[in-house]
């Protein structure tokens, strides 16, 4: 992808939000190209707890979401450290909102565990480290879409979950992100939508402008129709 000019402010952090396998890393690293922005992905390989999480959900879940916390805290502070402007791939806000809850509701996680989890979820985020995203890109799109790229990407751990989670998960998503007002919001359907075409790309920039001196819990639909 080459590079597109742009308004966005070179300290701007955009952040992509979305279920699995709706296409945030792709994303993160065509849009990292186009703005000449860094990319701070969500990083599999090499996550200890991951397979064993999808193997045995309430032995697991705590330890994971600690995980994940601890290593969104270290890049973020990275990312301010740095100052530069970045495109995040997946938001903390899905860790707790979604994620977390998710098992929480699901009696995989005790009360005492969540509650422990939520509290230092909430210590972090007011820390200067966690500046709120310019604009949250959410990329969605039909559940059967969504399946179908968790099975081409091809990661055994998520194939063998059963879809029961997957529509949870899919579910809460769509009820998470409706009434989601940190910053701006724009959406992306995936199945009207093509990120992968350069035409496409600039479209996403432009409403990327539009959206970042929006006010926070603005939301704009980009179904590229
Ligand atoms: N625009 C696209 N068109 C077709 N397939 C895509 C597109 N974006 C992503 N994919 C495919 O969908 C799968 C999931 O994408 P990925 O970016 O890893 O999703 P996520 O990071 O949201 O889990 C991958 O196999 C990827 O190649
Ligand atoms: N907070 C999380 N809790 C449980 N699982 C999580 C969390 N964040 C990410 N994950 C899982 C989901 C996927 O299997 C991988 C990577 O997510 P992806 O959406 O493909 O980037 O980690």
């Amino acid at each position: 992808m080459n590079s597109i000019p742009h308004k966005l402010s070179s300290r701007s952090l955009i952040t992509l939000a979305g279920t699995v396998g709706a296409g945030k890393s792709t994303l993160t690293r065509t849009l990292a190209e186009a703005l000449q922005f860094t990319p701070a992905f969500e990083k599999v390989d090499g996550n200890p707890y991951l397979e064993d999480y999808y193997a045995d959900f309430k032995k697991w879940s705590f330890h994971l979401q600690m995980y994940f916390l601890a290593e969104r805290f270290k890049q973020q502070k990275a990312m301010h450290e740095e100052g530069l402007g970045y495109v995040q791939d997946r938001s903390i806000y899905e860790d707790v909102g979604i994620f977390a809850k998710l098992q929480y509701d699901q009696g995989n996680m005790s009360d005492r565990d969540f509650d422990t989890y939520q509290s230092l979820f909430e210590a972090m985020v007011m820390n200067p480290y966690f500046p709120k995203p310019d604009v949250l890109v959410y990329i969605n799109g039909s559940f059967d879409s969504i399946m179908r790229r968790i099975q081409s990407r091809g990661r055994q751990m998520e194939i063998d979950t059963p879809v029961s989670f997957w529509e949870d998960l899919y579910t809460r998503y769509e009820t998470w992100i409706e009434s989601f007002t940190e910053c701006p919001v724009l959406h992306l359907d995936i199945d009207s939508y093509d990120c992968s075409d350069p035409e496409s790309v600039k479209e996403i920039v432009h409403a990327l402008e539009e959206l970042q001196n929006a006010p926070a819990g603005r939301h704009l639909l980009l179904n590229g129709s």
